[in-house]
């Protein structure tokens, strides 16, 4: 990216001419002189070409997460970010590290006007989303990150959620936005229930390897651990330093509503019913998500296996990577990237295999998927703006 007219000098690249200007009053006349004309401003703000991109939640996690993936889209600019409590507020005050982009103030949903945008993310609890999505115009394409639209079984719905669903009609219109497995229904998609971290991280190894009858669907065991991001931003008592430092804590256990999720997916595979154990963990990282699944394999079937399966599956896939034999998939691969990593191994017990998958829940997990997403909807090749090294150490 070049921030320099042919004419001028601009100290940093990273920053807009506005930003400029505002360390220019700190730092006084000294600097002066190097204070000169930026040719392009940094960020994504809409120009006419661009396809214009509402963030309904963008003082959360996975829509800070959104802003800071658009930051590097050659197309999409935005137009509107929502907020609740921190309606009102400059992107700058909420997450300092988004500050040096030229990003619309954060505003309430009511007080926004779509008619000139595209697009929404919608990085919002689930409950909530269904009824603002109701409410949104219907000319938007909305990829939806929360799980509001992702059960197709309106019962299974209420009863791992607890409530019934508001708007059935658009839960029969959504798309499951498993990028990989429904790519062509999510291209013409007008609504996509983009799925949940840990179930992403399940399904795109298991999925393959279920259709292609390797795996036995009965005692499938999933171990899966996050970071706290996966929590969200609010603020809530288990979620404190002290509570999360040093530990490691099992929640949802018997019960986690991703359990309908996954099982949802891999039935689809299957062609009949499957049942997963599925204990969720917290870890001490702030981002990150491994699940560790054990499967019994079908009569005669041998690991190596399982491993060419999945390496077919995936070998034209970008975001889905089978590592070398016994590599081991680490979170720290993918932090801050798009990636599944996956691996699989035998285990001691004869007719038994370990698989090893590793996403960013914020990315793969959450707003890198949501945006590959978009991309496919608006018939972008679907790496635009994900081709992110991770960050390491
Ligand atoms: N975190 C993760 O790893 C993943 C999250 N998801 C899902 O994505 C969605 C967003 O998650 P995340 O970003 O982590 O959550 P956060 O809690 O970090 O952010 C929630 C956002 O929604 C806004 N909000 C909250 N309540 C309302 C309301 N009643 N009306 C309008 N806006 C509201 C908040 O605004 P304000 O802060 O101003 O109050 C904030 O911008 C959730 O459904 C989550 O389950 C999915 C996959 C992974
Ligand atoms: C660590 C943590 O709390 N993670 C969240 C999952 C995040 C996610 O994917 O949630 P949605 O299904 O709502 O999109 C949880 O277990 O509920």
């Amino acid at each position: 990216m070049s921030a320099v007219s042919s004419s001028s000098l601009c100290f940093h690249t990273g920053h807009s001419w506005n930003k400029l200007k505002e360390f220019g009053r700190g730092r006084k006349q000294q600097d002066k002189k190097v204070l000169v004309k930026c040719s392009i401003k940094s960020g994504n703000p809409c120009s006419q070409n661009a396809v214009r991109v509402g963030v309904l939640g963008a003082s959360g996690y996975t829509g800070s997460e959104v802003l800071r993936l658009l930051a590097n889209h050659p197309q999409f600019g935005i137009a509107l970010m929502t907020a609740d409590r921190k309606a009102g507020q400059p992107i700058s005050s909420v997450f300092p590290h988004l500050s040096t982009r030229d990003l619309p103030d954060l505003i309430a949903i009511k007080d926004a006007n779509f008619s000139d945008v595209d697009a929404v993310f919608c990085c919002l609890p689930h409950g909530t989303t269904q009824e603002i999505i109701k409410g949104l115009p219907n000319h938007l394409k909305i990829v939806d990150l929360s799980a509001d639209f992702r059960l197709k079984d309106l019962s299974e719905y209420e009863e791992w959620y607890g409530q019934p669903h508001r708007a059935p009609d658009l839960q029969k219109e959504a798309v499951y936005g498993l990028t990989e497995v429904l790519r062509e229904e999510i291209k013409n998609a007008r609504l996509v229930a983009n799925p949940g971290c840990y179930p992403t991280s399940v399904q795109l190894p298991l999925v393959p390897l279920i259709k292609a009858s390797l795996v036995k669907i009965k005692n499938i065991i999933i171990d899966a651990k996050s970071g706290v991001s996966g929590a969200g931003r609010s603020p809530k008592e288990n979620l404190l330093f002290t509570e999360v430092t040093e530990g490691l804590n099992s929640y949802g256990v018997t019960r986690h509503r991703h359990v309908p999720e996954i099982e949802q997916g891999l039935a689809d595979a299957a062609g009949s019913k499957v049942t997963v154990s599925f204990t969720p963990h917290l870890i001490p990282m702030s981002r990150g998500m491994q699940s560790t699944i054990y499967v019994e394999m079908a009569p005669g079937v041998r690991t190596e296996d399982l491993y060419q399966q999945l390496k077919l599956s995936y070998e034209d896939e970008e975001f889905v990577v089978v590592l070398e034999n016994g590599a081991i998939p680490r979170t720290h691969s993918v932090k801050g990237t798009n990636y599944c990593l996956i691996n699989v191994f035998p285990d001691r017990i004869p007719g038994r295999a370990i698989i090893i998958s590793v996403i960013d829940n914020l990315v793969k997990g959450a707003s890198g998927q949501a945006l590959q997403n978009l991309n496919l909807i608006m018939g972008f090749p679907e790496n635009l703006g994900l081709q992110y090294l991770p960050l390491f150490p």
